[in-house]
């Protein structure tokens, strides 16, 4: 509890200290919105314009419709002069011009919502693909980064509520336009009251900009906790945490907290609200006593003769559409600008760019890989970690060798072999192929040749075929190949019992989906290997969750699995560790023993330590 207040002191601490954005700043986050009109631009052009085409359109209407009810009422006033003499004519023409205009402002209305909408949808699927594919091109360890994920999250959000802002940037274009429209009208009549309409305007405006800044400043300081709130939702009530939340009564836990959280959020923004509601009041109430002062003027001017009655509803009808348009534009103007600054979330996260990355003039990767792979005094510290997670590493994996890697919980075994698949780069040392830096070869060469399964590989809620074939994704559609690959890893059996086989959706999270146990999974999995055309081959605990005759039986394939390649075993069990040419133990990321199993137990040391330990667990 104590942790949690201090968090909350801290948080209310932080929000307070960030200072309000200036105008300015707000101002040149408008610098985004071309950036932003771009991508609408490229999404569908062909919709874009017709979109701007109608729009521009729509705008001259209002002009013309008070134009024409103007004709209208000085018409009336004419012949209610001259009763006698009745000519119809020319005011019904004026009233069918009218209500044409009223039916096309209609449609015209209907078709840019439509195209808007449709134009959103398209805008937002893109950006979605845009996000994954930029986030595909960066680092494993940007993704392990607190900062990088807020702002991940905040890019995701916008693919989606930017279709917003894109109605707003067209709507206010749209009502610019008009306003122009109506203020030449105006100005012909008496520049002064456009003046005034402007100064009623702007406490409303200025009032709306600071607050919506505020709201801005609101939720990107609240990223971190909306992001937990999201986890805490997902936890309390998803498939893959039902068991452990049942088992563990942990939802009174979740929800607690939640609550917590959900009701500071509440708080902080409520008080924001409120105050946003009473000055807003204030202002609109500002607006209106400057749209009765001209008012007055103008009925003034049409009792004293100067102007008709046509003329008093034009100019009251045009300096009401203003003022209307004005604070919309205006506030609008504002909001948009809160968008920009959305938008710069999301610009940023396409400005991250990877530290490792796809290398056109890169050194032809060795085919085959002739020497193997030198660690020279690796070491690798993870982000933000205090403690080297590897230091000081030397030793060669040669080509064609089997070599495990031993060592306890933590020791480095599975970061080592990140480092090898260039996950990450070391920081310092190097690691060489065939002599030469492995940064100098292609990364994305690098990883096709290199097939690893991860102890924590994927579930893919994807077919039982498809989950084989993530191993070599372009083969997808070679049957025979996935088959092969199942029998060898053993999933075959588990697949013949799925009532859709290779077609049945695997994992709980689909409404057809079919759960498999620990070890049909990791059997799955395991096929992902044989699928992979790969020169080395890493197997992270391939077999921590299968029976014990499973196990027997992948390794009496094993030899196959790695023939002509090199592989690198991870695992706990010495009866899988033994089978490997040679066995590296590490300890604390070091660097301890390297040697056969025979030659590490003849010498008596930490792996002879180790395998004894196991071996006395058996007797
Ligand atoms: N993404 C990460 N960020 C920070 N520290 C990490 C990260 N992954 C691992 N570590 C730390 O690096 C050290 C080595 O971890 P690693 O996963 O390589 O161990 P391991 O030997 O594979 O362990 P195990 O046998 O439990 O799988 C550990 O101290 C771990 O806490």
């Amino acid at each position: 509890m104590a942790f949690f207040s201090d968090l909350f002191a801290n948080r209310a601490k932080r929000n307070q200290d960030k200072p309000p954005l200036s105008l300015k700043e707000r101002v040149s986050a408008l610098k985004n919105l071309p950036g932003f009109l771009k991508l609408i631009w490229h999404t569908s052009p062909g919709m874009a314009f017709t979109n701007m085409m109608l729009r521009i359109i729509r705008a001259a209407i209002p002009l013309a419709t008070l134009y024409i009810g103007k004709l209208i009422i000085d018409e009336v006033v004419r012949l209610a002069k001259t009763p006698e003499n009745l000519e119809l004519n020319y005011l019904f023409m004026l009233i069918g011009l009218e209500f044409g205009l009223a039916i096309i402002s209609d449609l015209l209305n209907r078709a840019t919502a439509l195209l808007d909408s449709l134009l959103g949808d398209l805008f937002a699927n893109q950006s979605s693909i845009n996000l994954m594919e930029h986030a595909a091109t960066l680092d494993l360890d940007q993704f392990e980064d607190a900062a990088f994920y807020d702002k991940l999250e905040r890019a995701r959000r916008q693919t989606l509520s930017r279709t917003v802002l894109m109605t707003q940037v067209l709507g206010q274009a749209q009502d610019i336009i008009t306003m122009l429209f109506l203020s030449v009208g105006l100005i012909a009549f008496n520049p002064w009251l456009i003046l005034l309409l402007v100064v009623a305007v702007i406490p409303a405006f200025l009032g709306e900009s600071h607050f919506n800044e505020r709201s801005y400043s609101l939720v990107h300081g609240w990223t971190p906790e909306r992001r937990e709130l999201d986890y805490l939702r997902m936890t309390g009530a998803s498939d893959d945490t039902a068991k452990e939340v049942k088992i563990f009564g942990l939802s009174g836990f979740l929800t607690d907290r939640f609550r917590q959280l959900s009701d500071q959020f509440y708080l902080a923004n409520k008080k924001l609200v409120l105050k946003r509601a009473a000055w807003g009041s204030l202002f609109a109430a500002l607006g209106s006593a400057g749209y009765y002062a001209a008012y007055l003027y103008i009925i003034y001017k049409t009792v004293t003769g100067t102007l008709t009655l046509g003329d008093l509803t034009f100019l009251s009808g045009s300096f009401m559409r203003l003022r209307g348009l004005l604070e919309s534009i205006l506030n609008r103007f504002s909001s948009i600008a809160e968008g920009a600054l959305y938008l710069q979330d999301f610009f940023e996260f396409f400005q991250l760019q990877p530290r490792i990355k796809p290398n056109a003039q890169a050194r032809t990767f060795p085919k085959p890989i002739r020497q193997g792979f030198t660690f020279e005094n690796v070491g690798f510290k993870y982000r933000n970690a205090e403690k080297w997670a590897i230091r000081n590493l030397n030793f060669t994996l040669k080509a064609g060798e089997k070599l495990a890697l031993v060592g306890e919980n933590g020791a480095g075994k599975t970061t080592l072999v990140k480092l090898l698949s260039r996950l990450y780069d070391p920081t310092e040392g190097r690691i060489l192929l065939d002599g030469y830096d492995l940064k100098e070869y292609d990364p994305v060469e690098l990883r096709k040749e290199i097939g690893v399964i991860f102890q924590d590989f994927v579930r893919f809620q994807l077919s039982a075929g498809n989950n084989i074939a993530v191993g070599r994704i372009e083969e997808k559609e070679n049957q025979p190949r996935i088959e092969t690959s199942a029998e060898l890893s053993l999933a075959d059996s588990v697949i013949k019992k799925l009532p859709e086989g290779y077609n049945q959706i695997i994992g709980r999270r689909f409404a057809k989906g079919v759960d498999l146990s620990g070890g049909e999974w990791q059997k799955i999995a395991l096929g992902r290997a044989y699928m992979r055309d790969a020169q080395l081959l890493i197997l992270d605990e391939p077999t921590a969750a299968l029976d014990a005759r499973a196990e027997h039986e992948v390794f009496q394939r094993f030899a196959e699995l790695t023939k002509g390649k090199t592989a690198v075993l991870i695992s706990h069990r010495f009866s899988t560790v033994r089978m490997a040419d040679r066995i590296l133990v590490i300890e604390n990321g070091q660097f301890v023993e390297i040697g056969s199993h025979e030659e590490l137990l003849r010498k008596g040391g930490r792996y002879a330590e180790l395998f004894h330990l196991q071996a006395a667990g058996y007797r």
